[in-house]
């Protein structure tokens, strides 16, 4: 009998102006941009933390510290490749992600296509299997003030 499981994930980081800003591996223009340890892509740190959370198998901080310099700048699109292949060794296959990013500007909308591909190719998945939705905070609390940016996903996997 086949088994499925839920995964869900969250994270946030601060933006700071100049600061470049990263999104499901695409570069955003704007003022401001996210900062991190890595390249600081809250998008992808949720997915990775959804498939993570499913398969049981602790989250991002465990297996990339922060503390360690190898994933310092890193582009979290290898930080996602690496996710896929634990899953993998336990014969995980994704099944969909779904994800929700909460930012005041600048519009998400546009770049989607362009995440979809790029998180396609990392995960090994097909871009039909994958959600990527965006909402403001209607300029209320620290998403609101533009302080920072907020992901959220979930996601199904199964294996035989
Ligand atoms: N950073 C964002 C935020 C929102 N969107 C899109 O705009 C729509 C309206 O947003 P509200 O927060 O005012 O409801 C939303 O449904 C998204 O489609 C976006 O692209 N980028
Ligand atoms: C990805 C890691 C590692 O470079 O650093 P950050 O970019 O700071 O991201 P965070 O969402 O805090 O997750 C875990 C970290 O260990």
């Amino acid at each position: 009998m086949s088994k499925i499981r839920v995964g869900f994930g969250f994270d946030v980081h601060q933006l700071k102006d100049g600061h470049p800003f990263i999104m499901g591996g695409v570069k955003l223009e704007h003022t401001s941009g996210a900062y991190g340890h890595s390249d600081a892509d809250v998008l992808l740190h949720a997915i990775c933390d959804a498939l993570l959370g499913a398969a049981n198998l602790r989250d991002i901080g465990y297996h990339f510290s922060n503390k360690d310099e190898r994933w310092r700048g890193i582009s979290s699109l290898i930080l996602l490749q690496h996710v896929v292949e634990l899953l993998k060794e336990k014969n995980w296959q994704i099944g969909n992600i779904d994800a929700m990013i909460c930012l005041e500007a600048p519009k998400i909308n546009p770049h989607i296509p362009a995440m979809k591909v790029h998180i396609a190719q990392a995960a090994g998945i097909s871009e039909e299997d994958i959600s990527i939705k965006a909402t403001t905070n209607e300029q209320m609390g620290f998403i609101g003030r533009e302080e920072g940016v907020v992901a959220y996903a979930v996601c199904l996997i199964e294996r035989d």
